[in-house]
C-alpha cells in the first residue's frame, strides 16, 4: 500500500441533533413531542425519553399506580417491515420469565406506531456505566460473568409446555444491560433480535414437536442480526440460530466491559490475558473470542460449567487502577457548557485498506445499515476496534484532534485534546490509551486523522434557490485563547491540509486556503471542516489560540475566512487540522499487549 494514497476526507460520525438541519430537528422534536403526548394522554405522567437505538426511542413514565413502565417505538425513518418487528419483539419478551428481564405489559397500536410497553429496569445501561467508570475490576467482571451464565442457562431451558425451546437474545451488550448500583440488580433489555433457536450448542436441530420438524425449513436460518460490534461469527454469516450466539454475546460484553472497549474487535491486540483478570476466566474469554470455532465452542462449554465455581474466586479490589497515565497528552478546559462532540475522521480511504472478506446476511436490517455506512464491512478487526475507539473517544465531551502516523517501525501520534469534565479524566485516559494500543497492532503504513467538534458550535449556513449562502449577518468562527509561557511559543508545530480525495473532495475557494496559510503563522491549535452540501454548508471548526498578544490578528483572519467561505459553490467536505507539537509521541509497533493477570497474591498491591 502506497502512502499516497491514504488521502484524508472527513466523514462525520453519529448525527448530534445541533448537526440536523433546522427543518430536521425541528422535526425530530416535534416527533419525541408527539410521541409524549400520546403517552400522557393513555394516562401516564412524568414521560420522558430515556434512550435511543438504531431501531427506536425508549420514553419512561409512571403508570396510575406510580409503577415504572418502558415504552419503545420503532423509528419512523425505518421501512415498515422493520418497524413491524417491534410486534416480534413483544411477543418474544412476552415469553420470557425471568427476574433478570423486565416484564411485559402490553403492545398497542396507534395509527401506524406501535409501542412495546413493559417494565422499567432501574439504573443505568452498562455502556454508561463504563464510559464513567472505565474498566470493570476483576470481581465486577467476575460477577457479571456468572449472572450472564445464570440467564443464559435460562434462556437454553425454556420450555413450550413439556417441550424444550431455548430461546436465543441475539444483543448481548453493554447498553442492553441495565444495572442499578443500589440493589446490584441487573437486566437484560431489547429482545428485538430474539428468536428461538433451531439447533442447540452442539448443533443438533432443536424441535418442539414433530410437527414442527415436519413443516420448518430448517435449511433456512431465522436469526436475527444483532449489534455488529457484538455479534460472533456465526451470527454474523447467517448459521442457523443457537445458544452460541448469546455465548458469543456474553464474552463480547465481558471483554468490552473489562477493557473499557465499545466493541469485542480489539481482542487480538488487547486480548483478556492483558487485562489484570484471574487467569482461569481470561482465558476461558480469550478462547470464546477465538477465531477458531472449536476453541470458541470448547471455551463456551467451559464457561457454562465451570462460572459458579470461578466466581468464588476472592478479587478485592487492586489499587493499580488509580494510576492510569494517559499514552498522550490531554488537558481540562473549564467551559461551562459540556460540549456535544462528534468525531469527523479519514475513515474511508484507511478502511479500504484492509481488505478482509466476510460475508452478510440482510442487507435491509437497521444494524447492517450502520455497519455500511461506517465503511467497516471490509475491514480487519483491528482496524475496526481502532475505529470503534476513536468513536468511543467522541462520547466524551473533548474537543481536538489526532494524527496517527504509521511509519516503518514505529507510530507517530500527535494530538491536542482537551477534556471538558475532569470527573471523567480516569475512562478518559483508559479510552486514550486503548486508542493508543490498538494503533500500535495496526501493520499498515500510512495516516489516519481526526477532529472532534462541539457540534453546538457548528454553523450552519442555508443555501437560496441560486446556492448561495442566506444570512442577515455572517456568523463568526469561534475561539478560545490560552497563553502558554514563551519557552513553549517556540517550539515547532505541525500543519496539516488534507490532500483531493478521489470521492468527496471540495475545492475550497484560494482565498480561504490563502486565510488558513496566515492563520498558521499564529501559534495556535484547531481543526475546521467544510461540509458543502446542496441546501447548505456546515462549518465545523474548534480553535485554541496560544499566543494571546495576536488575538486581534487571528481574529480577523478567522472573519476573513468566513467571508470567503461564503462564497463556495461546490459540494463536498474538505478541511485543515492544526496540531500543537511535531511528533508528540511516538510509539513502537506491538501486535500484542503482554499477559497480565490478578495477582495470586493481591496483598503486594495493596488490596
Ligand atoms: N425496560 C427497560 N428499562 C430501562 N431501560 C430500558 C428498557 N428498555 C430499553 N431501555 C434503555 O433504552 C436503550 C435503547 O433500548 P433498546 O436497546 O431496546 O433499543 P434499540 O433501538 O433496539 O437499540 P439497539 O440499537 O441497541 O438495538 C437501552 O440501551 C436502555 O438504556
Amino acid at each position: 500500500m502506497k502512502t499516497e494514497a491514504i488521502r484524508n476526507f472527513y466523514i462525520n460520525e453519529e448525527q448530534s441533533v445541533y448537526l440536523l438541519s433546522h427543518h430536521d430537528a425541528k422535526k425530530h422534536r416535534q416527533w419525541l413531542n408527539i410521541c409524549i403526548k400520546q403517552l400522557t394522554n393513555l394516562g401516564y405522567s412524568q414521560v420522558e425519553m430515556i434512550g435511543s437505538g438504531a431501531f427506536g426511542f425508549v420514553f419512561a413514565g409512571l403508570d396510575e399506580r406510580k409503577r415504572p413502565w418502558v415504552f419503545k417505538f420503532s423509528r419512523i425513518t425505518l421501512a415498515q417491515s422493520v418497524r413491524d418487528r417491534l410486534e416480534d419483539e413483544a411477543y418474544m419478551l412476552s415469553q420470557v420469565d425471568n427476574p433478570l428481564v423486565p416484564k411485559f405489559y402490553a403492545f398497542e397500536r396507534i395509527k401506524k406506531q406501535g409501542i412495546l410497553m413493559m417494565a422499567r429496569a432501574t439504573g443505568e445501561d452498562l455502556e454508561k456505566v463504563s464510559l464513567k467508570k472505565g474498566r470493570f475490576s476483576a470481581a465486577a467482571i467476575t460477577r457479571l460473568a456468572l449472572q450472564l451464565r445464570n440467564v443464559l442457562i435460562d434462556l437454553r431451558n425454556h420450555k413450550n409446555g413439556i417441550s424444550p425451546q431455548p430461546m436465543v437474545h441475539g444483543d448481548i451488550k453493554p447498553s442492553n444491560l441495565v444495572w442499578d448500583e443500589t440493589t446490584q440488580g441487573l437486566s437484560l433489555v431489547d429482545w428485538g433480535s430474539s428468536v428461538y433457536a433451531q439447533i442447540d450448542s452442539n448443533g443438533e436441530p432443536i424441535s418442539s414437536n414433530f410437527m414442527d420438524l415436519m413443516s420448518g425449513d430448517l435449511s433456512t436460518t431465522n436469526a436475527r442480526m444483532g449489534d455488529v460490534y457484538f455479534i460472533g461469527d456465526e451470527q454474523m454469516s447467517g448459521a442457523k440460530s443457537s445458544p452460541r450466539f448469546d455465548e458469543q454475546g456474553v464474552a463480547s460484553t465481558l471483554y468490552a466491559l473489562a477493557s473499557a472497549q465499545s466493541c469485542r474487535f480489539g481482542a487480538q491486540v488487547i486480548p483478556v490475558c492483558s487485562l489484570g483478570l484471574p487467569m482461569e476466566l481470561a482465558k476461558v474469554i480469550d478462547g470464546m473470542l477465538s477465531k477458531d470455532k472449536v476453541i470458541r465452542d470448547g471455551a463456551g462449554d467451559y464457561f457454562m460449567r465451570n462460572m459458579p465455581a470461578m466466581a468464588k474466586a476472592y478479587l478485592p479490589e487492586l489499587n493499580l487502577a488509580e494510576h492510569v497515565r494517559a499514552n498522550i497528552p490531554f488537558w481540562f478546559g473549564n467551559d461551562e457548557e459540556l460540549p456535544d462532540t462528534v468525531v469527523y475522521s479519514s475513515r474511508k480511504q484507511f478502511l479500504r485498506q484492509a481488505d478482509h472478506n466476510q460475508q452478510l446476511l440482510d442487507v435491509n436490517d437497521a444494524q447492517l445499515d450502520r455497519y455500511y455506512k461506517e465503511f467497516l464491512f471490509d475491514t480487519g478487526d483491528t482496524e475496526k476496534a481502532f475505529l470503534a475507539s476513536i468513536s468511543r473517544l467522541a462520547k466524551y465531551p473533548v474537543v481536538g484532534g489526532l494524527s496517527f502516523h504509521w511509519k516503518e517501525e514505529s507510530l507517530f501520534v500527535e494530538s491536542s485534546l482537551i477534556m471538558h469534565d475532569e470527573s471523567l479524566g480516569h475512562a478518559f485516559s483508559q479510552a486514550v490509551n486503548n486508542t493508543v494500543m490498538l494503533a500500535q497492532g495496526i501493520h499498515q503504513k500510512g495516516l489516519f486523522k481526526c477532529c472532534l467538534f462541539d457540534a453546538r458550535k457548528t454553523i450552519q449556513l442555508e443555501r437560496d434557490g441560486t446556492g448561495a449562502f442566506k444570512f442577515e449577518q455572517l456568523p463568526e468562527l469561534n475561539y478560545e485563547v490560552m497563553n502558554l509561557k514563551s519557552a513553549e511559543v517556540t517550539r515547532p508545530h505541525s500543519y496539516f491540509e488534507d490532500g483531493k480525495d478521489p470521492d468527496e473532495q471540495l475545492q475550497l475557494p484560494k482565498k480561504v486556503i490563502k486565510c488558513v496559510f496566515e492563520l498558521n503563522q499564529i501559534h495556535h491549535t484547531g481543526c475546521i471542516i467544510f461540509e458543502a452540501l446542496p441546501d447548505r454548508m456546515k462549518i465545523h471548526h474548534y480553535y485554541r489560540l496560544l499566543d494571546g498578544t495576536k488575538e486581534a490578528q487571528f481574529k480577523r483572519l478567522l472573519n476573513k475566512m468566513m467571508q470567503y467561505a461564503v462564497s463556495i459553490t461546490d459540494v463536498g467536505v474538505a478541511g485543515f487540522m492544526k496540531l500543537p507539537y511535531k511528533n508528540t509521541r511516538e510509539f513502537a509497533l506491538c501486535d500484542r499487549q503482554p499477559d497480565f493477570f490478578y495477582p495470586k497474591d493481591p496483598k503486594r498491591f495493596g488490596a
